[in-house]
């Protein structure tokens, strides 16, 4: 499809046309004129109108034969030789039903194996199994069988949005199976809810609470159904969907894996009736006033009678020029989706992609590695700020300076090739403040390039010193004494704060510092933790376990993109930071916590942390180091009655570092308003070798340890979901203890 917009930037929409009663076979001439119209899949049924109409005859006769005399256990099930669809109920309690459709679901499967189908959509459990659990197993045990029968399939299991029939807008299936199952099979209240159960899905027309969106965001999504009734129609007649339908595809075609779109009963292939017919292109060139929103969303889903009346109306409205608006309409969503941001641009390659983090003290990093470090807008840009500030601070109260000549000592340490040098000696020209620039770094590729740069771009301003922090005396005096340093700038700042081992590393140098004056830049950083559902990486890291049996037993450096943040009750603001104390001390503890996403904080101290996620979030003081740290936090209550998919623990870091006014932050919850457009740091996830059930306003408790022995360091991790009974706290469950050492972070 051509267009004026940059494509490489816009999310690329595949969409799909299903219609649930096709009647002619999907045929070359029906495909050439599908693609004709600009869709870009089609679905066809694998069974006949007429092998559903043997099916139930055989059910009738067999139910007959039962009512006539009693029938034996031996009685053979009803043979079948045929295909499926979606009137059959892999679910139901009546073992006649659930016998009979799996029989009829495993010919499907083998004969869409053999015709080496691709994909193959597969009605999911209807709601009541859902609800009840009853059937649930043996749908799945289905689906595992179905895995064995077609290997190489594609199994795309549909499932309703919302568990709240009222959303639920499909009109049941004639002669499905599922209502034949005799009563005494039935659960109390089961046939009275039956009637309820829908078993299309899709998305419905009004969309459910945002965290039930973002839940499913989180999830493997791979097809959203966009059935006739999700649409509205707009003044001029026009099927457009709601504002926040029109969100929730955005926020899914953002996705690392978008979803294709399956436009469902949205009427017929055009032209099927009439080769010479020339069908138009739905190119999504609409005009404001096409396109335009409903007015009125609040309208309830079509009856079936509404909806043949508005289908008859759209006949003979402006519309019938436009055979496939629906499609149209989709197509211009996708013209007029936003370019993609500077994070989503450079992150494209990263979103939900796990790495081992870098471990820059052990490893000399590439000189490739440094270039995507230094790519960052941001960082670079608000350390000169921060540097520039404490300049004009040194002046301003007019601090005695460590050099012999007064200028103020700053010692980059840890350069790399030198990016925040340049920005050092940048913040001394604009606040006119002398300085003695030293550069000290322990990789001695990146040495060779620091000097280069002093020779060619620096003039020799600066000291370059191929050293380990630690083992560095301090700025050089022609006298052969060591000098002190002012202000120190460091940049180790890993995922969750230490994975650089900074707290290490800057031990061993704080003996370099003005004792009396002598500022480091951060000041200080926090690292942050937050439960999060995260199902992907879940299995992501599943398949790495064949070739790394400790693949649980890591935590990874991410961007993370599909997940679901488990808490995000609010909490009592935070009490007053003191900064005064913080710029003599890099890594003060904590301070109580409390964000809009209840990001926990932990201080990145060496030492244990007992971290609980409470149903009411407090704040509690930070203990003493090396003692445990309690906090609790209740998942979220989402309307939705079955148990949310899985706490996997969680990351997060960010980790804000701050000089005076200037903040770096990768917490969600305040990067947009710090550090917007940063891109240096991802948060590390936890993952939990087996994910943990967690019903609704579970609390969730987390236990981490930082162990460290004289080689190297690493986490342990160990998660407990907890519920409130009767007003007793029972735990309901409890991960296994993980541990990093294997993989620990050499020193
Ligand atoms: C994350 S990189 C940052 C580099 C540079 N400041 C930048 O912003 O591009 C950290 C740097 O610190 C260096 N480094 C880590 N530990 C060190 C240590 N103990 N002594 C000296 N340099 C160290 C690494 O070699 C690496 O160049």
């Amino acid at each position: 499809m051509e267009s004026s917009n940059n494509m490489g930037d816009m999310p690329v929409f595949y969409v799909g046309q299903h219609e649930s009663k096709r009647s002619v076979p999907v045929s070359e001439h029906v495909l050439q004129q599908a693609q004709d119209c600009n869709y870009d899949m089609l679905t066809t049924p694998i069974t006949t109108s007429h092998f559903h109409s043997r099916v139930l005859t055989l059910l009738s006769s067999y139910q007959a034969e039962i009512e006539a005399g009693t029938p034996g256990s031996d009685l053979p099930m009803p043979l079948l030789l045929a295909v499926t669809s979606p009137w059959i109920d892999l679910a139901s309690p009546d073992p006649v039903i659930a016998s009979l459709s799996l029989q009829v679901f495993n010919q499907e499967i083998a004969y869409a194996a053999f015709c080496g189908v691709g994909n193959v959509i597969i009605q999911g459990p209807s709601l009541h199994s859902i609800y009840s659990g009853q059937g649930l197993p043996q749908y799945a045990r289905a689906i595992q069988e179905a895995l064995d029968v077609g290997p190489y399939l594609n199994l795309q299991v549909l499932l309703p949005m919302t568990g709240d029939p009222s959303w639920d807008d499909s009109s049941a299936v004639m002669g499905h199976l599922g209502p034949f199952a005799r009563s005494e099979y039935l659960q109390v209240g089961a046939e009275e809810q039956r009637h309820e159960e829908k078993p299309t899905l899709s998305l419905p027309r009004h969309l459910p609470a945002v965290s039930l969106q973002s839940r499913w965001c989180s999830e493997p999504l791979r097809l959203l159904v966009l059935p006739g009734s999700s649409f509205l129609e707009n003044k001029l007649g026009y099927p457009v969907l709601s504002k926040p339908n029109q969100a929730f595809i955005a926020r899914c075609m953002r996705l690392k894996t978008p979803p294709w779109l399956l436009l469902s009963d949205v009427g017929p292939i055009p032209g099927l009736n009439d080769p010479d017919s020339l069908v138009p292109v739905a190119d999504g060139y609409l005009s404001a006033s096409a396109a335009a929103d409903a007015g009125d969303i609040q309208s309830p889903s079509p009856t079936p009678a509404e909806a043949g009346r508005q289908q008859h109306q759209k006949h003979t409205s402006k519309i019938k020029n436009d055979p496939t608006p629906h499609l149209s309409y989709i197509r211009y969503l996708q013209r007029n989706q936003p370019p993609k941001s500077l994070i989503e641009r450079f992150g494209s390659g990263y979103q939900d992609y796990l790495q081992s983090p870098l471990q820059p003290l052990t490893d000399n990093l590439e000189s490739i590695t440094y270039e995507v470090f230094e790519k960052d807008p941001i960082k670079y840009e608000w350390y000169e700020r921060a540097i520039a500030h404490a300049l004009r601070d040194w002046k301003a109260q007019d601090k005695s300076a460590s050099s012999t000549s007064g200028a103020v000592v700053v010692a980059v340490v840890g350069a790399g090739r030198g990016p925040l040098v340049t920005r050092t000696l940048r913040a001394s020209e604009t606040t006119g403040v002398a300085i003695e620039a030293w550069a000290v770094e322990k990789n001695p590729n990146a040495y060779v390039l620091l000097q280069r740069h002093n020779e060619d771009t620096w003039k020799r301003q600066v000291t370059v010193v191929k050293s380990d922090m630690r083992a560095w005396k301090g700025p050089h005096r022609e006298d052969g004494t060591y000098g002190k340093v002012d202000i120190l700038v460091s940049e180790l700042l890993g995922s969750f704060a230490d994975n650089e081992l900074s707290p290490e590393c800057l031990d061993g140098v704080q003996h370099v510092l003005n004792p009396e004056h002598g500022i480091s830049i951060p000041s200080s950083y926090t690292a942050h933790l937050t439960p999060i559902a995260a199902p992907r990486l879940h299995t992501d890291i599943i398949h790495r376990l064949p070739s790394d049996p400790q693949a649980f037993d890591l935590p990874y450096v991410v961007m993370l993109h599909a997940i679901d943040f488990l808490s995000t009750k609010a909490a009592p603001p935070a009490p007053p930071q003191d900064l005064s104390q913080q710029t003599k001390s890099r890594r003060k503890t904590c301070p109580p916590l409390t964000t809009r996403n209840n990001l926990s904080r932990m201080s990145s101290r060496p030492g244990n942390s007992r971290i609980r996620f409470p149903r009411n979030p407090r704040a509690i003081a930070p203990p003493p180091r090396g003692q445990r740290r309690r906090r609790r936090w209740g998942s979220d209550r989402r309307g939705w009655r079955e148990r949310a998919q899985c706490a996997l623990l969680a990351d997060a870091v960010p980790v804000p570092a701050q000089w005076g006014k200037v903040e770096l932050s990768t917490n969600p919850v305040t990067m947009e308003s710090k550090s917007k457009d940063m891109i240096s740091w991802f948060p590390i996830f936890f993952p939990l070798k087996t994910p943990m059930y967690l019903p609704d306003g579970a609390e969730v408790e987390v236990s981490m340890w930082r162990q460290t022995d004289d080689r190297k360091v690493w986490y342990e991790w160990l998660v407990e979901a907890f519920v409130e009974l009767g007003g007793r706290r029972v735990r309901l469950g409890i991960s296994e203890m993980h541990s990093s050492k294997k993989s620990g972070c050499l020193m």
